[in-house]
Parts: C-alpha cells; sequence; structure tokens
C-alpha cells in the first residue's frame, strides 16, 4: 500500500447521499507529483502482464485508465453509460453503493481470448468491476486483472470478484 497519497483524496461527508462518504479524488489529480506516482504505483502492478486491452468506466476510471493503457503501450476500451457508444454494444445492470445503473460495450471492442486488464479509481461494492467483468466475459476475452487506486475494504467488494486476481493502491 502507498499510504503517502492518502493525504491527497478528500473526504466528503453524505456525497452524493445522506450517509455516503465520498473519497475525492480531484485533490490527487490537481497535484503533479500525485498524480504521477498514482500513474507509475498502478503501472508498477500490471507490468509484466502481457496486456493489450485497459478496459475502463466513465468516468473516473478513464483518467486512469487512458494514461496506465498509454504507459503499458496497450489499447484502450471504454464503458459507457447508456446511449453513449454510437455502434452495435452490450450491457450489464449493476448496483454501486449509491444507485443502480447499466453499463454498455461495444460488441467488437474486444478480441477473443486477448489479455484485458480493467481499471477504475475505487472499489467499494464491486458492482460496477463485476459488471464490466461479465461483458468482457461475454465477449470471450481473459481477465488479467482488475486494478483500483482505491479500495474501501469494509464494503467487501472484492468478494464479488473473487474469480479475479484484484489490485488496489490505497486502501481505506
Ligand atoms: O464498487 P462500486 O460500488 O460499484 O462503486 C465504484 C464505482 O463508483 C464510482 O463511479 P460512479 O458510478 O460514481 O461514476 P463516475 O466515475 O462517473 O463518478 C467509481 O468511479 C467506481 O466506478
Ligand atoms: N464512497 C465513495 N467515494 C467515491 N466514489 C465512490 N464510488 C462508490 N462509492 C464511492
Amino acid at each position: 500500500m502507498d499510504t503517502s497519497l492518502k493525504k491527497y483524496i478528500r473526504h466528503i461527508p453524505d456525497f452524493p447521499k445522506q450517509g455516503i462518504l465520498f473519497y475525492d479524488i480531484t485533490t490527487l489529480l490537481k497535484n503533479k507529483a500525485a498524480f504521477k506516482k498514482a500513474i507509475d504505483g498502478l503501472a508498477k502492478i500490471a507490468k509484466g502482464k502481457k496486456i493489450d486491452y485497459v478496459v475502463s468506466v466513465e468516468s473516473r476510471g478513464f483518467i486512469f485508465g487512458a494514461a496506465l493503457a498509454y504507459k503499458l503501450g496497450a489499447g484502450f476500451i471504454p464503458v459507457r453509460k447508456k446511449g453513449k457508444l454510437p455502434a452495435e454494444t452490450i450491457s450489464a445492470d449493476y448496483a454501486l453503493e449509491y444507485g443502480t445503473d447499466s453499463l454498455y460495450m461495444h460488441k467488437d471492442a474486444l478480441k477473443t481470448s486477448s489479455r484485458v486488464l480493467i481499471v477504475d479509481d475505487l472499489l467499494a461494492t464491486g458492482g460496477t468491476a463485476a459488471a464490466v467483468c461479465s461483458m468482457a466475459r461475454q465477449l470471450k476475452s481473459r481477465i488479467a486483472g482488475i486494478i483500483f487506486l482505491i479500495e474501501l475494504c469494509g464494503l467487501k467488494g472484492r468478494e464479488k470478484l473473487k474469480d479475479y486476481p484484484v489490485y488496489s493502491l490505497i486502501q481505506y
């Protein structure tokens, strides 16, 4: 765990709903040394995994996923919310810490047997990442790992993702 990055993450009580403690990464992103350290830390975890594609979820996931794909020399696949992807899609419904929604991926996004790394900013209940895994599996890719900047351990999201290697840089 990289405890030195914790001081850049701001905690906002009761956002977006009463009773949720929100872990705000904007305070980390605006600090050039902290942002670099975060991306370098994630890249170190991913090193040697022979990743063909990084798959990330709109919108905070894109920030880390795109930077990591660039560093790994991998392709980047966006997972988006309803009505955003222009070609034929597959979808998965999911619940997260503060709501429910659906996620979409292009049907031709991943090649069969390609090695995929799923990247997101934060693991809470694991609902979002589990939905991405189910789509990646539908497209017959191989999930080499799931990487998060932040893991909220008390919400046990890891248990929903127990079939895959799960990594996080910062734990609460
Ligand atoms: O583990 P879970 O309980 O599923 O929660 C984690 C997800 O929640 C947040 O996304 P959010 O849906 O708030 O969207 P955003 O990135 O657009 O802010 C976060 O970026 C993760 O994707
Ligand atoms: N507590 C939380 N803080 C920030 N993002 C989240 N996504 C799901 N739960 C969250």
